[in-house]
């Protein structure tokens, strides 16, 4: 039991008012002093759940898989190992084959599942307006299988940096990062995305187990003016939403304020375009938290997890909105030449055998980008901070290429392919380069990979691998972010 953990008095009187009558406070209190469950979700566009299984036996894990998320694991590890290697400086975690994830924080994306794994994934385009550090994000993307286009908006400059990282290390090829309030998507943005994600800022009530000062701050004042933020919000993504689609809004919170309420103002808002979808069946046991709308009210006692709130909605139709507006400016993307672009994708067969990649080339300046093709529809509708993969930079004699195409696109070469040994890999995130046992006659470029997932870049030379990791990716095991 974690005797620091802050719990105000204020607070709990609060939670009586709303604490649903077959729960109980106590209950409530104990659970917010017991330490979190390590959890992991596996990222399939790098490793399968059946090879993670096999992995973690291998390591010595004692895995549980989450309930509600086929991807989703609790894991055990020795205090001596832990110590040793924090999870954030694992293989699996540098690769990119798990993200560092709470099990309820799983469940918003999971609401998306049905949809994203049924559609024709080059035809949709999803939003996830609060995204970073991108736990979600990726877990979307996984589910689209990295295809069709996910636009994940982040309004802090500095999320939006941890943000990308992130979509780095787990593969994403089919994200388009932008920067803004998440208000302006209605007006901007307005009828353009199939599913919406709304995983909002919020109050943090269900975060103390991992936060011992999350409610330091705590007070209704707050929650009522984070409410008004997250009503303008909710409103913005509904008029985002295409008729027919689906929208899905989270908080890690509990009370009803930045819930329920939000949830009422957008029913009252837009009436009959809004159905609730219900939620008590979306996994065995999700009736235990279920509201009578239909909602999950997911309390730490009830599953041994964060607290959570999670709402789905349908669009039933389009709804009127009469202050539409249009970006200014051009997009800053030109096509890449027709003979250049012969010239890297026959480099690209030579060099990895591979025959195709997925997507549009673009350049800008020197910089070659690969955009997710549905990104054409809405190219011109907003500014993006980053969009698709960066895969080289050109020069005279060619395109150098850039670590991203490794870790987005690496599982598709079929030669030229190093796998690190652990020592190797330790080198290799460290920025060194990697010794090789025996000297090569290999030439060129090589993608080494780790747990059998691409990691990056390296040049063969005649006794090591020159590395090539990005310098700000150095550092990359410190990372590691809870969400
Ligand atoms: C709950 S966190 C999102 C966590 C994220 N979805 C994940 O799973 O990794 C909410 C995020 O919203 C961002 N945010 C705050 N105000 C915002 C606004 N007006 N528009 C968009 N994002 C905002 C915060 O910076 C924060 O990163």
């Amino acid at each position: 039991m974690d005797k620091n953990t802050y719990i105000p008095e204020n607070f709990i009187e609060d939670v009586k008012s709303y604490l649903p009558t077959h729960l109980n406070l106590d209950d409530f209190i104990a659970y917010c002093q017991k330490p979190l469950r390590l959890s992991v979700r596996v990222n399939t566009l790098k490793m399968s759940v059946e090879a993670f299984e096999l992995e973690a036996k291998n390591l010595g894990w004692q895995i549980t898989p989450v309930p509600w998320c086929p991807e989703g694991f609790w894991v055990v590890r020795s205090e001596e190992e832990q110590t040793a290697l924090p999870i954030g400086n694992t293989a699996l975690h540098l690769s990119g084959c798990i993200y560092v994830q709470e099990a309820s924080s799983m469940l918003p994306p999971l609401a998306l599942r049905e949809e994203l794994i049924n559609m024709d994934t080059d035809h949709y385009a999803v939003l996830d307006m609060a995204a970073a550090p991108g736990s979600k994000t990726s877990q979307l993307s996984a589910l689209m299988n990295n295809q069709g286009l996910l636009v994940a908006n982040e309004f802090s400059s500095s999320r939006l940096k941890v943000l990308a990282a992130n979509m780095k290390r787990m593969g994403i090829a089919n994200c388009a990062l932008s920067h803004f309030d998440g208000q302006i998507f209605g007006d901007y943005m307005y009828e353009c995305f199939d599913h919406i994600q709304l995983d909002a800022p919020c109050s943090g009530e269900g975060t103390v187990r991992k936060d011992a000062n999350a409610l330091k701050n705590w007070s209704i004042k707050s929650n009522i003016d984070i409410a008004d933020v997250q009503k303008s919000l909710i409103r913005s993504a509904f008029l985002a939403l295409k008729p027919g689609g689906t929208l899905v809004y989270s908080t890690c919170t509990l009370t009803p304020l930045e819930n329920q309420q939000v949830c009422k103002y957008l029913l009252e808002e837009f009436n009959d375009a809004v159905e609730v979808i219900p939620l008590n069946n979306l996994f065995d046991n999700a009736d235990k938290a279920t509201t009578s709308e239909g909602y999950l009210h997911v309390w730490p006692q009830i599953f041994d997890s964060e607290g959570f709130f999670i709402a789905k909605f349908k669009k039933r139709n389009s709804v009127e909105h009469h202050n539409k507006k249009e970006k200014k400016g051009s997009f800053p993307f030109g096509p890449f030449p027709t003979k250049a672009q012969q010239a890297f994708t026959s480099y690209l067969k030579k060099q990895f055998k591979v025959e195709q990649l997925p997507g549009v080339l673009m350049q800008r300046d020197k910089e070659l980008w690969l955009f997710p093709s549905k990104l054409s529809d809405v190219q011109n509708k907003i500014k993006y901070a980053r969009l698709g993969v960066k895969v080289g930079t050109i020069h005279k004699n060619g395109v150098r290429l850039e670590h991203e195409l490794a870790t987005a696109f690496g599982h598709l070469a079929a030669t030229n392919i190093h796998a690190l040994s652990d020592q190797q890999a330790a080198d290799y995130f460290q920025g060194k380069d990697v010794r090789l046992e025996k000297p090569t006659n290999q030439t060129g470029e090589v993608i080494l990979t780790l747990c059998n997932a691409p990691v990056g870049l390296g040049k063969w030379q005649k006794t090591k691998i020159k590395n090539n990791l990005p310098r700000d990716l150095i550092a990359q095991g410190q990372l590691i972010t809870w969400v």
